[in-house]
């Protein structure tokens, strides 16, 4: 397939944005010169200076990690010249997600895939080594736990399910827009892996990629891994290498988006006996604040701005309701995202709330967290706390506002995808057969000493 035929300029990082920031803005204004691409007929790339980008701390902890040199997306891409595609243009896209496990028997094999994860435990580079025999001691740790959640639920995630539905969804409402695409699931935890919807891609001979997670904000534990794992994939195909990739790194602060969560909460609050009276419980999923304050995840930042939008949004609906934000799903010994859900649910009975509207807020599915630990264990807390009216909204699934939202997204992002350029990156040193097995060795029974410290063990089974 011919490269594309019209010039092109825009950013390099070929993040996809449609709305100016609000309370992000403060953060740009330390902003330094960012590279643009302008693409000619041949496919060649020239690079000039141009525009903003985030502060250096964030790009250390995001650039570095994603796909094409992206930043994080709290500011406008400009795409200064429009760009035609080609009748014969096959286009793709991916829905970045989770994954869960389908079974019970699947539970330790996804944990251990989750905690073999090096941006969900973050380990210097020199004890890279222990990753593996750490994430098989704490996901044998956390498997138990982890099952009664999943049995209580069913016997397995729904994520799969639901995310094909998404895929469908999405492909439907891009052909009702005149735009024919395939669209694939990528899971970093769980079938069908990155890998597998890779290979169809190939297979499908697709010419032009959308990425689109499905995580309304970015975290470098979430939309940040699959895009590194995209990434590496990409630079090391010579097919893949060629075509041009558009990542739409976070879209929370979409009108479509806003509008649908303010929807689903204004609905919800109806079952109230007094709507205006409950107050309105936002409880994302938790990082740990390291990713926060050390690597410059722009996660918090992203959910408090996306918090102020629907809120803004309910009141210019005249839904003037108290609110509030905390962080639910702590696992491990380390601090996360303050405040904790559990603790703010027995706060608030303190202080004599009667009426209270969960919304999780982080992800577009039903999930274990939502339908376990939300429907089951905060609203007994809740009810034991003094809370006597509890709701919590449905998660957005396939409700049609926000699916149509997702397609004008990908239209939207289709004109700036360019090629993934190689990583300067430097590759990981081999050493060979002898020191890896030594390193893993080493690394087993080291992790195995560390966790046997009773805290350790205590703080990964709950
Ligand atoms: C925006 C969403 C999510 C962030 C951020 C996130 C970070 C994160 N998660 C863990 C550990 C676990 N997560 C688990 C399940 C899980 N996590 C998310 C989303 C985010 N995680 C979802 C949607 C799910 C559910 C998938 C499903 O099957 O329904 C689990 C397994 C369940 C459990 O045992 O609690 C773990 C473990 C870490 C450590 C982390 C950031 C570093
Ligand atoms: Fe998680």
């Amino acid at each position: 397939m011919e490269a594309a035929t019209t010039a092109l300029i825009m950013p390099q990082m070929n993040i996809n944005n449609n709305s100016t920031p609000l309370r992000s803005e403060a953060k740009l204004t330390a902003a330094r010169p960012n590279t643009y691409a302008i693409s000619s007929p041949n496919g060649k790339r020239n690079h000039v200076a141009r525009g903003l980008s985030m502060s250096p701390q964030v790009q250390d902890g995001v650039v570095g990690r994603t796909l094409c040199s992206a930043r994080v997306s709290t500011y406008p891409t400009e795409i200064i010249e429009s760009h035609s595609m080609t009748a014969e243009e096959r286009i793709g896209v991916i829905l970045l997600n989770l994954g869960g496990p389908d079974t019970l028997h699947d539970v330790q094999p996804f944990l251990f895939n989750l905690f073999a994860d090096p941006d969900i435990i973050r380990l210097p580079r020199l004890f890279g080594f222990l990753q593996r025999p750490l994430a098989q001691l704490i996901s044998t740790l956390r498997a138990p736990k982890s099952k009664e959640g999943y049995a209580a639920i069913g016997g397995g995630s729904p994520l799969r399910r639901i995310t094909d539905e998404q895929a469908n969804a999405i492909k439907l409402a891009l052909q009702g827009k005149d735009v024919p695409a395939n669209v694939y699931v990528a899971m970093r935890y769980w079938h069908p892996f990155t890998e597998e919807a890779v290979h169809q891609i190939k297979r499908d001979r697709i010419t032009r990629l959308v990425v689109l997670p499905l995580y309304p904000q970015y975290s470098i534990s979430t939309t940040g891994s699959s895009i590194r794992v995209l990434r590496d994939m990409f630079r090391n195909d010579e097919y893949l290498s060629g075509v041009p990739v558009a990542i739409i790194q976070s879209w929370y602060q979409r009108e479509g988006y806003i509008k649908s969560m303010a929807d689903l909460i204004e609905k919800e609050l109806q079952t109230f006996p007094k709507p205006d009276e409950a107050m309105i419980f936002f409880s994302a999923h938790g990082v740990p604040v390291s990713y926060v304050e050390n690597a410059g995840d722009p996660y918090r930042d992203q959910m408090e701005d996306c918090i102020f939008l629907i809120m803004q949004e309910l009141k210019a609906r005249g839904v003037p309701n108290d609110h509030t934000l905390a962080y639910q799903s702590r696992v491990g010994p380390v601090q996360w995202l303050k405040p904790y859900t559990d603790e703010v649910l027995v706060e608030l009975g303190k202080q004599g709330i009667k009426s209270l509207l969960a919304v999780p807020v982080s992800f577009v599915s039903e999930h274990i967290e939502t339908l376990e630990e939300i429907d089951m264990e905060y609203k007994e807390l809740a009810l034991e706390s003094g809370i006597i009216h509890w709701g919590r909204v449905p998660a957005l699934n396939c409700t049609s506002s926000f699916i149509n939202d997702m397609a004008d997204a990908v239209i939207e992002a289709l004109p700036s995808a360019m090629e993934i350029s190689p990583s300067a990156a430097a590759e990981e040193a081999d050493d060979g057969l002898l020191s890896y097995v030594v390193k893993l060795l080493f690394g087993s029974i080291l992790a195995f000493f560390l966790l046997l410290s009773p805290k350790v063990k205590s703080a990964f089974k709950n």
